[in-house]
């Protein structure tokens, strides 16, 4: 059994899995507020062979998580210039965030074509894989909450309610919300402009709010249930401890 983490800015995901056939035995999602509460995962924690996880949520987080498994040793996954058949093209690797990295790994072992990852959380992130494996490179963009929040936040009359998606929004609710998904939408099919000619190239979407505006994705498309915890498998099972 292994246990793999993906603590990003909004949430922990976690999945127990065999570590030699794949099958997931069970998963879950925490808000930071409720870290303690992997506490309950201490005994698979104990049993499991190996704990696998990415962070980008600051060391804090990643003390917060050992703790509540009992102090467990973690490997927390660095990113590095290449690693499972993934090139990275970053100018300084280590920037790249450690669960962009373990999509990418994930998104490769999918899908061994070009490819846009997309993960929508906190942040969206869109990631340019190409067919032989190098990841050419990729956008930030704050995730649909935090683009809705900073209008609220950055504005004397826009709320932060939030309204429904319209092709011709006539109220400012559905106007902010339309917006925002658009903006998502649109960010990603640029940047699958860039392989659409190439064969089977396909965009790659995970995360929690990837819900939002996958229907608006006019592209080949495969929606992916957590696709860093994928990579994060992928990666311990051909870096063995
Ligand atoms: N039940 C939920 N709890 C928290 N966020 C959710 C939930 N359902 C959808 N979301 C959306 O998913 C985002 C978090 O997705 P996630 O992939 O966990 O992000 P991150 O990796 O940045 O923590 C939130 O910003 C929110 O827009
Ligand atoms: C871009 C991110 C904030 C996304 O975080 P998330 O939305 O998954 O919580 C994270 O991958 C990160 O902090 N990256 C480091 C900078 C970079 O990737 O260039
Ligand atoms: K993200």
């Amino acid at each position: 059994m292994i246990l793999l983490i993906d603590a990003g800015n909004s949430r922990i995901k976690w999945r127990l899995q065999c570590a030699s056939k794949g099958r997931v035995e069970a998963e879950g999602a925490l808000v930071h507020d409720d870290i303690d509460r992997l506490a309950s995962l201490r005994p698979q924690a104990l049993s499991a062979a190996r704990i696998v996880g990415s962070n980008v949520a600051g060391t804090a987080v990643a003390e917060r998580i050992a703790r509540a498994l009992g102090g467990e040793h973690i490997d927390w996954l660095r990113p590095g210039q290449q690693a499972c058949g993934v090139r990275n093209l970053y100018e300084h690797p280590l920037q790249l965030g450690a669960d962009r990295w373990a999509a990418l790994i994930g998104a490769r072992a999918v899908h061994a074509y070009a490819s846009v990852v997309v993960m929508a959380g906190t942040a969206t992130t869109v990631d340019l894989l190409s067919a032989s494996g190098d990841f050419l490179g990729g956008l930030i963009l704050p995730g649909v909450e935090l683009m809705q929040q900073s209008l609220a936040r950055g504005t004397a009359q826009l709320p932060s309610a939030s309204g429904k998606f319209r092709l011709q929004p006539r109220c400012t609710l559905d106007a902010i919300r339309s917006g925002c998904l658009q903006a998502q939408a649109g960010a990603v099919e640029r940047m699958f402009r860039q392989i659409a000619t190439q064969p089977d190239a396909l965009c790659l979407l995970s995360g929690g709010a990837a819900d939002g505006f996958a229907e608006l994705l006019d592209i080949p498309l495969q929606r992916i249930d957590n696709l860093v915890l994928h990579g994060l498998a992928v990666f311990a099972a051909s870096h063995p401890q």
